[in-house]
């Protein structure tokens, strides 16, 4: 299961298998609810020393109709099952009306409140079943309250909480863009507040509900690899929406096509292809990266992607420094040539030699005119021969007060490397909406957001973070999440985003048959970059990252 969806996409799947006849909406919640049960029971795995007692809490659409049947999943195993319910059971779809009334013929349902939900023992489990994929708004503040009060309940001997599951999302989290909708939480916060959608400088103060595992179905979505919604990695249900049963079920149209690269891409076919490329050949045939340096005391940023550009398999690689920084440079490098650069025209003189198959600029260039000019040439230079060019840091920020100019001269063959900062200065619009300040409108999304990007650069945008997003000007994109067991919180070092330009340009400068469209070439980067950190460990500094990378393609088996 390769595919991330939107929301909209998972309801296509729903309503497309409901319509070929293959499965009723009755059994797809049935199918959901059993299937909580389960993935929360095989997390805990010996429930010997539990009590058998659960508290679902129902919210007044579909995820409400999934928690009632995992209420009477529960109660068939001879648990003990509180339901709390937010909403009306009249005005309940048919499918969540008929499972509460399968429940109410058994078990008792109470309103939602703090008070009547602060009461009673700490139970093992407590279901968040109030709102999936269909939120739209900040959940209601007694919703919230109620949820808080359970998850305070103690055992007699105060050492033990209940395990919190999620059904499909933690409630509050709109599941395209990853932004939490949940509302103020503090005594103290006026009602304005709580019900305003909030400026950035306040959204510290909201509360996601604290989870602990989530079971979402049939596939991820995209806001659980945007954020880290549950303390373990979510679980994934099968409820029967195979393509294989319901056919090609077509996007709908403006969604994004996600892709998970991690571990599907970095199969061992493009770690063949990295590692034995040139093998019993000449070095030639990996290709010749050049990455262009700062000058004199700032050119550690350059020397760490020309390290991880030769690691990761470019054949050659030279720095090339502006004249004064030519002896400091030189008394550093070993394997890593050094040319000397004066200026853009140098640049392009240098550049008419074609072995120099790949081109980073901007890490430790400084921000300025010679940096716009030397981005300038370089995508000239490059514009009609497919030669790549990776685009970091200063020559991102030297084109903060001139996006236009750098939109112009990009071409299908450019990857640009932003953080989210970088990301705002270069496309304010967009930047402003990938976290929602209005409430009026729906937050864009980091996806979304970097599909517009690409398409207004023709090119490929990596937008940087702890999920990195990765979208091009084809329409494709893909989230790399170093979230749940894949975290690495090291890897937010000083330099680290260098060296990651540095493997995009090495991987590119190779030219990979097996690897041609440059947002894979950069998923893999991302990707590697990560296994790096996680291969390291805490301590890590950002020399230590390409250093790891033998290690990493050895433990790949080779
Ligand atoms: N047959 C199906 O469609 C299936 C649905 N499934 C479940 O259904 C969920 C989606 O169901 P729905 O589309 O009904 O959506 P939800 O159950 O997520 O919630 C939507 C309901 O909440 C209301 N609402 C949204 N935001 C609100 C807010 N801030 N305050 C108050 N009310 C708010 C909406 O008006 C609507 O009544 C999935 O997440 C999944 O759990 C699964 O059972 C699989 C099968
Ligand atoms: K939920």
């Amino acid at each position: 299961m390769g595919e991330i969806l939107t929301a909209a996409q998972m309801r296509a799947k729903e309503k497309s298998i409901m319509d070929s006849g293959a499965a009723s909406g009755l059994e797809l919640m049935e199918r959901a609810g059993r299937g909580v049960v389960d993935a929360a029971i095989h997390a805990i795995g010996d429930l010997t020393s539990c009590n058998h007692h659960a508290v679902v809490l129902c919210g007044p659409g579909n995820n409400g109709g999934d928690g009632f049947v995992i209420a009477r999943t529960l109660s068939e195993m001879g648990w003990t099952v509180e339901v709390f319910f937010w909403g009306k059971a009249e005005a309940l779809s048919g499918d969540a009306r008929h499972m509460h009334d399968l429940w109410t013929a058994i078990g008792e349902i109470r309103p939602m409140t703090a008070e009547a939900a602060g009461q009673g023992v700490c139970p093992t489990f407590l279901f968040d079943a109030m709102f999936g994929i269909g939120i739209s708004r900040p959940i209601p503040i007694d919703c919230a309250r109620a949820f808080e009060t359970v998850t305070k309940r103690q055992t007699e001997d105060g050492m033990k909480r209940c395990f919190v599951v999620a059904v499909d999302c933690p409630s509050g989290l709109d599941v395209d863009s990853g932004e939490v909708l949940v509302p103020i939480l503090e005594e103290d916060a006026d009602d304005e507040a709580v019900m305003a959608y909030f400026p950035e400088t306040v959204r510290p103060r909201l509360l996601p509900l604290h989870t602990d595992l989530c079971v979402t179905f049939h596939a991820l979505k995209m806001g659980h690899c945007l954020t880290e919604v549950s303390d373990l990695a979510p679980a994934v249900v099968d409820i029967g929406l195979d393509a294989d049963a319901v056919g090609q079920v077509p996007i709908p149209a403006g969604g994004p096509t996600v892709q998970v690269p991690p571990p599907e891409l970095p199969t061992k076919a493009w770690v063949r292809a990295v590692t034995a490329i040139g093998a019993g050949g000449h070095k030639y045939d990996r290709g010749h990266a050049l990455i262009l340096g700062g000058g004199p005391g700032k050119g550690g940023a350059a020397r760490m992607a020309a390290r991880a550009a030769l690691r990761v398999g470019a054949g050659l690689v030279t720095l090339a420094v502006p004249p004064e920084a030519v002896a400091e440079n030189a008394a550093q490098l070993n394997a890593i040539m050094l040319s000397e650069v004066l200026d853009a025209k140098a640049l392009a003189t240098m550049l008419e030699d074609d072995r120099l198959s790949a081109i980073c600029v901007g890490p430790g260039l400084g921000v300025g005119q010679r940096t716009r000019d030397l981005v300038l040439t370089a995508l000239r230079m490059t514009a009609e021969d497919g030669r790549r060019v990776i685009l970091d840091a200063d020559a991102l920020g030297s084109f903060a007060d001139t996006p236009e100019d750098l939109f112009k001269a990009c071409h299908d063959g450019v990857t640009i490397t932003p953080h989210e900062g970088e990301f705002a200065r270069l496309f304010p619009d967009l930047g402003q909406r990938v976290r929602r300040s209005d409430p009026s409108k729906p937050a864009l999304g980091k996806v979304d957001a970097a599909l517009r990007a690409a398409e207004r650069l023709g090119a490929t945008v990596l937008l940087k973070g702890e999920a990195t997003v990765l979208a091009d000007h084809r329409g494709a994109s893909a989230i790399h999440s170093a979230l749940y067991d894949r975290k690495a919180p090291w890897l937010g070092t000083a330099g680290a985003g260098d060296v990651l330009a540095g493997l995009i340009a090495g991987l590119s400068a190779a030219q990979m048959a097996q690897i041609s469209h440059a947002i894979d070439l950069a998923a893999v980067a991302a990707w590697l970059h990560v296994e790096c950190a996680r291969s390291f460990g805490p301590g890590l500094i950002a020399e230590d990252l390409p250093e790891q990378l033998p290690k990493v393609f050895r433990d790949l088996g080779f």
